[in-house]
């Protein structure tokens, strides 16, 4: 039988304001446990809490860059359930009147075709607690720090149907989030959580299957593997007969395994109901406004700028533009954009496999978008060859100048591309080839001739101390031989 995939994401996403969504304690990562979470967090008799503004204006930010309709009137609900990191027995969270109605996203898939993911909604929440196993023995221990840091829980339509799209999908929201500037974007800090919610329908059919939701994977990677293992998981069940049951499972990256955490049997019964400690928050034109002039360019706009200003091709500008870091290396790099073609290679080529290899993020990088942009200058203009600008590279890379002119000049990497000293060699070498030429000039074949002149080129370049202009010797070598 052949499947349907069918996937659907909620995301957590990590707003980043300095104090909590309904206190003022600071949500600075890696504090000694319990030292910000005060007794507003923990919801302490005769406390209050005071939503924070700044965390609805990154909220209706997220909405204008998803293009979604901002909810004028949102109204906070309780969540109840109980569980030993959530003090308050209740998580104050968004139902039926969310910040962020219906939206979109656009995503790029690597055959070239982009393709839209709607968004549900986008709702206001508090993160809960965290609790530590590691390094109790027989106890769990409990951090409330992170309990009342704000956050948005972004609900997809089930619009996805392979792990790459909803991998594309999650690579666009990061770098949305984070080229905006509501989310810090560090994944390692939990700072974007995916659940994902995966079905299957016979092909071609127009019912969905039972989802089941695969809970907080915090890696592209184990993204990706979470959903290969629960897809090959279901079509086993259902190959054999079964049925899948609606559950909340876990994955264990290290081990590729996933267990049962609750079926929806045994789901928590929630009792919502609206918080009476928070009024409805009515947002009007002139905030929607002050947030729109604090969003900066967006990724799909970047890349559609790159493509006219730059005329670099899809691909290639939106490689460059999805990560605002990168962007502003490239800009940098392409400085008055004369060689943009070549910059572009240089940072998605050799940069950044260097960044890769050593496992560092741009702004980790030793050299900086404008080092890079003198030497692209300079085999642009011929003073330095592609080999000899690899060594170039290199050696700004480990620091031994500062700058391209500098480590050319010490390493004697300068290309002749004097013609007239250019011609004299040609003139020596063919005197000394004198059966070549005449091989050369006796063929009739363009193409096989053009063959031949690597003949040349040998010598060429060992008379001229590997430092001859080859594309300036290909020309005099073409005309000499010709003539
Ligand atoms: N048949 C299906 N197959 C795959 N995904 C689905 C299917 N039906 C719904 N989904 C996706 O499941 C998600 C449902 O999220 P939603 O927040 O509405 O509910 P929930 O998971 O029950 O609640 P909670 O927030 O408590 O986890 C959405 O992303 C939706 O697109
Ligand atoms: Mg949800
Ligand atoms: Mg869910």
């Amino acid at each position: 039988m052949q499947w349907d995939i069918v996937i659907g994401l909620e995301i957590h996403v990590q707003l980043a304001t300095k104090t909590k969504i309904f206190s003022g304690s600071s949500t600075a990562f890696g504090a000694e446990p319990n030292t910000q979470a005060s007794a507003v967090d923990l919801a302490m008799p005769g406390t209050l809490p005071v939503p924070n503004e700044q965390a609805f204006r990154y909220a209706v930010m997220f909405g204008l860059a998803v293009n979604a309709e901002i909810g004028r009137r949102s109204v906070f609900d309780r969540k109840n359930y109980f569980y030993p990191d959530l003090p308050k027995g209740y998580q104050t969270t968004q139902l039926d009147h969310p910040i962020v109605g219906p939206g979109f996203v656009d995503i790029d898939l690597d055959d070239g075709s982009s393709k839209r993911v709607r968004i549900h909604h986008a709702h206001l929440e508090e993160d809960a607690g965290k609790s530590l196993h590691e390094d109790f023995d027989g106890m769990t221990g409990i951090d409330l720090n992170r309990a009342g840091t704000p956050l948005i829980e972004i609900v997809t339509e089930p619009d996805m149907t392979s792990a790459e799209e909803a991998v594309a999908f999650a690579k666009k929201l990061h770098s949305l989030v984070s080229s905006i500037g509501i989310c810090d974007g560090d994944m390692s800090q939990g700072s974007l959580r995916f659940d994902v919610n995966i079905s299957l329908k016979p092909k071609g059919s127009d019912e969905l299957g039972t989802r089941t939701e695969t809970k907080n994977l915090n890696s592209f990677r184990f993204m990706e593997q979470a959903i290969a293992h629960e897809v090959e998981r279901q079509m086993d069940i259902l190959e054999d007969g079964g049925r899948i049951i609606q559950e909340t499972r876990l994955y264990n990256g290290d081990r590729d395994e996933s267990r049962s955490m609750r079926s929806k049997e045994e789901a928590n019964d929630y009792r919502y109901f609206p918080c009476p400690d928070l009024l409805p928050v009515v947002i009007d034109d002139a905030f929607i406004e002050s947030a729109r002039d604090l969003l900066p360019e967006l990724p799909d706009e970047r890349k559609a700028r790159f493509k006219e200003q730059y005329g670099l091709n899809d691909y290639d500008a939106r490689l460059l533009s999805d990560d605002a870091r990168i962007a502003a290396f490239f800009e940098e790099a392409v400085g008055q954009g004369k060689d943009a073609k070549l910059a572009a290679n240089w940072v998605l080529g050799e940069f950044s496999a260097r960044l890769n290899a050593e496992d560092k993020t741009v702004l980790e990088a030793p050299i900086t978008g404008s080092q890079l942009g003198q030497l692209v200058a300079r085999i642009a203009d011929n003073t330095v060859s592609s080999s000899g600008a690899k060594k170039v590279f290199e050696a700004l890379w480990n620091g031994d100048a500062d700058n391209a002119d500098a480590i050319i000049e010490a390493q004697g990497l300068k290309q002749v591309s004097d013609t007239g000293a250019l011609e004299q060699m040609v003139d020596e070498v063919l005197a000394g080839m004198p059966d070549q030429v005449a091989q050369y000039q006796e063929e009739a074949d363009p193409k096989k001739q053009k063959k031949m002149l690597g003949g040349f080129m040998g010598p060429l370049m060992k008379a001229s101390k590997g430092q001859g202009n080859p594309k300036l010797f290909n020309e005099i070598l073409v005309r000499k031989l010709g003539g």
